[in-house]
């Protein structure tokens, strides 16, 4: 039966995002819905059909199967190309208990109807590979068998096709389980997303993305995250024709420390790019603003004492932290009391990590309901937890949620999937984004055109977590659509503005 059979990545569009224990809530109820076996025929067909489409060309197609319903899955998929003409064969790899029922039964059928079972081919043999050895039944780090059919799968030297997810990979954190798993050209996850293929190691092993609800509705449990698609992001409103730079606010940016004014630069510029009515300067070092090479024009320098006064801090924007260096900390009481909006990058995260005065000032900011967005890469994340980096990448998701819920702020945890997420409702993993932008100041461009938004939406609704998940989107889709090389911090914001063209 052909069903709802989808590209998710690459791609635009949002999507609900269910982990292991919400799949399994989704399954059961699909399963009582849509009686015993018939999801498996469902997911192995569109399988079949997804290698057809997406490889029309591949004769010879080897499926590693493994002994759960994973390869129940690979064994429907096996027959279906086998009775289309292909040349298929299989490996099922029978694992210690008994083979479920389900997958018994695709077993048997792929035998009758005359599938070769075989050995892992050798290299160059086929043209398609299947790993349908594991799926969301993976507890523990693939074992010696499943590792020998990984290097088997990867020296195919052919597309490997993924099913549900990538033997190796977690449903929910993206993390991989043992020291290596599958790295596919292509995953078809299976009646649910799981977020783990989305941020965290996972865009690295799932290659694209497909999705096949097998024909179920995901009624049965609440998602876990939400995949951040362009509709989302850029639902912003139109400037007002007669709008003039009074009404779209105020932003400073504090930072750039002697040597480290670069990075407070490239914020400030992309705050003005990003749409704030002015933008202001406090550096931390006395160079004039003017001298600094790629200051923008219109940029207006202050020295920081204009920061400590409430009333301007009252109505203000204000992006701290970059190039902040080991003085910021003591320019961010002002700021962290007053600011109307308070965007705490870098420096400025590292010194709330390091002074519990200021921790604690930023939680009863977060208590006093007034906004803030924290933007940590993942170290910064751990010096705010109090963890590892290691820590944090196992499970993005979590360690995004904790420190939002901890000082009441939005957090943007930025790197493979960049985690957008709220002290309350389900977190947003951005679909946007790649390794182009691991290069020095992108994240400092990040900082301020997050502010240069904010200050914009000013006290819309919702405006602070709007104006992450744009800046988040717009920010990856800029190095998206970039060559194939790194795309500097500088040409960043010209191709984050460019973008807007085409977007509300
Ligand atoms: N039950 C159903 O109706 C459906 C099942 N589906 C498929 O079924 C999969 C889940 O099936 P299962 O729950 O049987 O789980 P899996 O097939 O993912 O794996 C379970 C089996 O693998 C073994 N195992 C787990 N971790 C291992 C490791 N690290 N090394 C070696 N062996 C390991 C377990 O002991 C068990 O035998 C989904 O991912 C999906 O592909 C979907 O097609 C949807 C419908
Ligand atoms: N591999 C990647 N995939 C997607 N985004 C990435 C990747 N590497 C870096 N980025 C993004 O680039 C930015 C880097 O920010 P950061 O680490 O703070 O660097 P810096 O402070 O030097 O500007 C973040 O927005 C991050 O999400
Ligand atoms: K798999």
């Amino acid at each position: 039966m052909a069903v709802d059979l989808r590209l998710v990545l690459p791609g635009t569009t949002a999507a609900p995002l269910h982990g292991l224990a919400a799949s399994r809530a989704i399954e059961a109820q699909a399963c009582a819905r849509a009686g015993d076996f018939t999801l498996m025929l469902r997911a192995g067909t569109d399988a079949a059909r997804l290698a057809l489409a997406r490889w029309p060309h591949a004769r010879r197609v080897w499926v590693a199967c493994g002994p759960g319903n994973n390869g129940g899955d690979g064994l429907v998929m096996a027959r279906c190309l086998h009775q289309l003409g292909r040349q298929v064969t299989v490996t099922h790899l029978s694992g210690r208990g008994t083979v479920p029922a389900d997958a018994q039964r695709a077993l048997a059928q792929a035998v009758q109807a005359g599938v070769t079972f075989g050995d892992a081919p050798a290299p160059g043999a086929v043209d398609l590979a299947v790993d349908a050895l594991l799926g969301l039944g993976q507890d523990r780090p693939p074992g010696e068998a499943v590792l020998a059919l990984i290097d088997a799968l990867h020296a195919c030297q052919a597309p490997i096709l993924a099913l549900d997810l990538p033997t190796g990979l977690a449903a929910d954190s993206g993390q991989t389980l043992g020291e290596h798993g599958v790295r596919a050209s292509a995953t078809l996850s299976l009646l649910t997303l799981k977020p783990g293929l989305f941020t965290a190691d996972g865009r690295d092993h799932a290659g694209e993305i497909w999705w096949s609800t097998l024909g179920a509705t995901l009624d049965g449990a609440a998602p876990d995250a939400l995949l951040l698609g362009a509709d989302e992001a850029r639902r912003l409103p139109p400037r007002p024709h007669a709008g003039h730079k009074g009404a779209f606010g105020d932003l400073w940016v504090l930072g750039g420390a002697a040597g480290m004014q670069g990075a407070a630069v490239l914020a400030a510029h992309a705050a003005l790019a990003a749409g704030a009515g002015r933008v202001y300067l406090a550096t931390l070092a006395d160079t004039a603003v003017h001298a600094l090479p790629g200051a923008p024009a219109a940029l207006m320098h202050r020295d920081t004492h204009a920061l400590r006064q409430p009333e301007r801090l009252a109505a203000a924007t204000v992006v701290a932290g970059c190039g902040g260096g080991g003085d910021m900390g003591a320019e961010l009481p002002a700021p962290i009391r007053h600011a109307a909006r308070l965007v705490l990058d870098a420096d400025a995260l590292n010194a709330v990590a390091a002074e519990p005065a200021l921790a604690t000032a930023l939680v009863a900011r977060g208590h006093a309901a007034r906004p803030t967005v924290l933007t940590p890469h993942p170290l910064e994340a751990a010096r705010l937890l109090d963890s590892s980096t290691r820590a944090v990448q196992a499970d993005r998701l979590a360690a995004a949620r904790a420190l939002a819920r901890r000082f009441g702020a939005v957090v943007v945890l930025k790197g493979s999937g960049s985690v957008i997420a709220t002290p309350e409702g389900p977190p947003w993993i951005n679909a946007t984004g790649n390794a182009r932008l691991a290069s020095a100041g992108t994240g400092d461009v990040l900082a301020g055109w997050l502010g240069g938004r904010w200050a914009a939406l000013g006290d819309a609704t919702d405006a602070a977590a709007r104006a992450a998940r744009e800046a988040v989107w717009r920010h990856g889709l800029a190095a998206d659509r970039a060559g194939p090389h790194v795309l500097i911090a500088d040409s960043l914001i010209e191709a984050m503005l460019a973008s807007t063209a085409d977007a509300a």
